[in-house]
């Protein structure tokens, strides 16, 4: 896999080079794809290399409403809880959340979930939901606000990032058994693929992501960022917190396989502007 952050010296020297000849961006994007680059990726290098923001290139502004507040170290406040920030990286934007919720809530949230399960969903290139290989955990979605326990949570979240519980989708319990993973993905919608409108009429944009992690699996299942080299480990009550613009390719990142017992999760993901309907 290629590493936004080890653009190769040759690739970088070309770059710069052809835009300094006087070509466009966009002209320097079309070589690459002739070259075999993939169009995503070639953004974000060239957008790295020549130091412009990634909308520039995207042709889409970058999400325009409420923009999350990273967690800064080494403690956060959420509506009175003080919650450990043990790691920061900055590319791709990700914060490792200590004592984000208690046992007795994440014990709660897995039984609540547990009789509502149905197999994870991805949402296909159309906009449609679809049973995907990619993805072969269980999961169950609650509804904003829906209990006193999932209020408490969603308060302490907006809380924590400066965002109003309007802007986050219902939160999502998933269930991954032994073997199970999510492979590597990003969070935020494509605007080139034809579902986009669809997926971004209510509340436009996801512009970041929390993962609680409700147990501790025996062996495995932490989340992957291969472009930071970084395995979050899964520890019951820990979360982690990843922000994002459109096209960010420094935020693809992947539920590592179960190696050992079984894994839950609650996701929260944030849009720019409210989801509510
Ligand atoms: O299972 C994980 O650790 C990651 C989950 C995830 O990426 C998602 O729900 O979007
Ligand atoms: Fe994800």
């Amino acid at each position: 896999m290629k590493r936004t952050t080890s653009i190769r010296p040759e690739l970088r020297e070309w770059i710069l080079a052809t835009t300094r000849a006087g070509h466009s961006t966009e002209e320097v994007l079309r070589l690459m794809k002739e070259t075999g680059y993939d169009p995503r990726e070639s953004r974000s290098i060239v957008a790295s290399v020549l130091k412009l923001p990634l909308a520039a290139l995207t042709g889409h502004a970058p999400p325009a409403g409420v923009r999350p507040r990273h967690p800064l170290a080494p403690f956060a406040d959420a509506a009175g809880r003080r919650v450990r920030v043990s790691a920061s990286v900055d590319v791709p934007v990700v914060r490792v959340l200590d004592g984000l919720l208690d046992a007795d809530e994440c014990d709660q949230l897995i039984e609540q979930a547990r009789p509502r399960l149905a197999r994870a969903m991805t949402v296909d290139t159309e906009g449609r939901k679809q049973v995907d290989d990619r993805r072969t955990s269980a999961g169950m979605f609650f509804r904003l606000g829906e209990s006193p326990l999932i209020e408490r949570i969603e308060a302490r979240l907006a809380a924590l990032l400066g965002v109003p519980t309007s802007h986050g989708e219902g939160l999502q319990v998933l269930h991954y058994g032994p073997g199970q993973e999510y492979e590597p993905h990003y969070d935020w919608f494509d605007p080139s693929q034809p579902g986009f409108e669809a997926v971004t009429k209510h509340g436009g944009q996801r512009v970041a992501s929390i993962v609680m992690y409700l147990n501790t699996p025996e062996a495995g299942g932490g989340t992957g960022f291969p472009h930071a080299g970084l395995t979050v480990t899964a520890l019951k009550g820990s979360a982690v917190y990843f922000a994002y613009d459109t096209g960010d390719t420094s935020s693809l990142h992947a539920g590592l396989p179960v190696t050992g017992g079984e894994k839950w999760i609650a996701t929260k993901w944030l849009r720019e502007r409210p989801f509510l309907r």
